[in-house]
């Protein structure tokens, strides 16, 4: 069969891949954004400490979503960010234990000052940035090698992940599936070849989508997708569909783009028909409480990993159930897992 299940849990591997982001994080936020001296004399309000450190809020998200991941900071019960007491006897100048000067020989680092350029201008500190705006000027998505490269670099997770993805959707009573940024096409192929009365459309740029129709021929399912070029940000489908797939796709962009497209693509989609969002989700922060996450933290680092090459970051799950909810859309409380942090989250248009 087309679609086998690997052997072996990439889950590890790829967590190791991105486990410097975090170390990068913690060079970044004790020396060019000074946590511990920020927070020496007291807890703050996230507000306050973010305009502190001067991050934009994206930054500031990132930021101190990392270090509580690692347990230097914490929530109170007043709702304001402190350090923990690792954090305090670490990085604090008061501290006779302090390892400020060992974590800062860090800032001597390339990459530490590449996360720094990225979180003092919320940007992408080299040339390229993994999106695409009609407005925006030429697109690394656009480029023949580099999206190529991308795309058969997503597709070596998803032959990973998307035997697993299949097992746990059952769309058995589905009639037509829409791929968001499908790329490569392999979560589609992969639920093609489960439901037989399933056929798809793959909305993508133009060397992706020579990827998937390259998959898709291997796999014998051309018949059954159609592959689309074009802008996910507007695209408007031309023929109904009952199921949207987002994976891993929302993440590329900042909260207010991925809202926006939940609800462009809920709009679309047919009466009970379902959107399934596959991502790496952070853990949700009460209501009310700043919107620092405890992580997990090998979802912390991946979310900075995509904070340094793209406009997004890794969402909590509460934000993608409020992208749902602002969409029309009622969220299933059962959330499954796959490989590589990857979480299904399903909303039903009412
Ligand atoms: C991170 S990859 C995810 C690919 C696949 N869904 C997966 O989970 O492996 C994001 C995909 O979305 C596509 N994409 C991003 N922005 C887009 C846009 N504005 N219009 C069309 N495609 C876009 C990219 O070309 C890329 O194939």
């Amino acid at each position: 069969m087309h679609f086998e299940s690997p052997e072996l849990d990439p889950t590890q591997i790829l967590d190791d891949l991105r486990a410097d982001k975090l170390s990068l994080l913690l060079v970044a936020g004790t020396t060019a954004f000074d946590v511990g001296q920020a927070l020496d004399d007291g807890p703050l309000a996230y507000e306050a400490l973010r305009q502190h450190l001067q991050l934009p809020e994206r930054s500031a998200n990132v930021l101190l979503t990392g270090l509580r991941s690692m347990g230097l900071l914490d929530v109170d019960s007043h709702q304001q960010i402190d350090l923990t007491e690792l954090g305090r006897e670490k990085l604090s100048p008061k501290s006779k234990f302090n390892l400020r000067g060992y974590i800062g020989l860090g800032a001597f680092g390339a990459d530490a000052q590449n996360m720094i350029a990225c979180l003092k201008h919320d940007a992408p500190a080299g040339d390229i940035s993994f999106v695409f705006h009609e407005e925006g000027g030429p697109s690394a998505l656009d480029d023949p090698e580099t999206s190529d490269a991308l795309t058969r670099a997503m597709a070596a997770r998803a032959r990973n992940v998307a035997p697993f993805v299949a097992q746990e959707l059952d769309l058995s009573t589905a009639t037509h599936l829409l791929d968001i940024g499908g790329g490569h096409g392999l979560y589609t192929l992969a639920l093609l070849e489960k439901h037989p009365q399933l056929s798809a459309t793959i909305v993508d740029r133009q060397p992706p989508l020579a990827v998937a129709q390259e998959y898709a021929q291997a796999a014998g399912l051309s018949e059954r997708v159609e592959f689309v070029y074009g802008d996910i940000h507007t695209f408007t489908a031309s023929r109904a569909f009952d199921t949207v797939l987002l994976a891993n796709i929302l993440h590329d962009y900042n909260a207010s783009d991925a809202e926006r497209l939940v609800q462009h693509y809920a709009r679309q989609l047919s009466n009970n028909g379902r959107a399934i969002i596959l991502d790496a989700f952070l853990n949700s922060v009460p209501p009310g409480s700043p919107p620092v996450s405890t992580g997990p933290r090998p979802v912390a680092a991946y979310s900075a990993m995509l904070f340094s090459i793209c406009e997004g970051r890794c969402f909590r799950l509460d934000e993608y159930q409020s992208m749902m909810r602002s969409a029309g859309l009622l969220a299933e409380a059962h959330i499954a897992q796959v490989p590589a942090h990857g979480s299904l989250l399903i909303g039903t248009k009412a």
